[in-house]
């Protein structure tokens, strides 16, 4: 199995540029960012060439942060400024060859959001040109609120939107706290599934404890042929390099 590094969270406590550095030195076979729009993206290129490592994703921007925004894709009255976020992500991936972006759905609830989301994502496809994208359930304890919550809700707006360029991120660690049932899960919606992440359950520290037995989900993604590195996406009180057991186990 192969594991992406994410940057948003491993590593924090330093820029960007020297995260991707340090993934690298543990050994890790991809990375991924969050919001890295305050990072020029040249130099976020010349990091991944010079290390090698490819660029999973990334997110479009949250919208006003201060305000409480997690999102604005699903947010009726706001399409001009999720287009222009959806515009601004695609740009920066292209420069510096991201495979994906993740499109934010932000918070809001009802019929409404679900088709505002569902043009919003469809104005996406017909941009991204090589670009995936992907929509990522969030759970309900860490985002109160936001439109997109279970596996379920997902694949009925990738249904809805029904192009082959959108595809559901299963975060393992929300999924589990929602849904739970990953192995049936990941098995049925392997189709339509574009990135896989792994935190720990509840906490969403390092995947080595908690409710999510990850040797079993890790032999499971294998056993069904999947191949695309697994979004470490895990806050952990210790500095990142102290937690990386988990890393040199699943090598093992
Ligand atoms: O929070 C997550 O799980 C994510 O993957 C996204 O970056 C959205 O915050
Ligand atoms: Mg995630």
């Amino acid at each position: 199995m192969k594991f992406s590094a994410n940057l948003g969270f491993l590593w924090s406590d330093r820029p960007y540029l020297d995260r991707i550095h340090a993934a690298h030195k543990a050994g890790f076979d991809a990375v991924e960012l969050h919001w890295p729009y305050d990072t020029d993206a040249a130099e976020i290129r010349a990091a991944l060439d010079a290390t090698g490592l490819p660029c999973l994703g990334l997110n479009t921007d949250r919208g006003d942060t201060d305000r409480g925004e997690n999102g604005l894709s699903a947010l009726p009255g706001r399409e001009e400024d999720a287009r222009a976020a959806i515009d601004q992500a695609l740009y920066y991936a292209a420069r510096i060859g991201a495979r994906n972006v993740h499109v934010m759905a932000g918070f809001a609830e009802g019929p409404d959001a679900h088709e505002t989301f569902v043009a919003n994502l469809g104005y996406a496809c017909s941009k991204a040109g090589e670009t995936g994208l992907l929509i990522e359930p969030l759970n309900r304890y860490d985002a109160p609120g936001y439109f997109l919550n279970t596996a379920t809700q997902g694949k009925a707006v990738i249904d809805a939107v029904a192009r082959p360029n959108l595809k559901l991120m299963f975060d393992c660690y929300h999924i589990q706290l929602m849904q739970g049932d990953l192995t049936h899960r990941l098995t049925d919606l392997l189709p339509l599934i574009g990135h896989i992440q792994i935190a720990a359950v509840p906490d969403r520290g390092a995947p080595d404890h908690g409710e999510i037995h990850y040797p079993h989900i890790f032999a499971h993604l294998d056993a069904l042929g999947w191949q695309t590195p697994l979004g470490a996406e895990y806050k952990d009180p210790r500095p990142t390099d102290d937690t990386l057991g988990w890393l040199a186990a699943a090598r093992a």
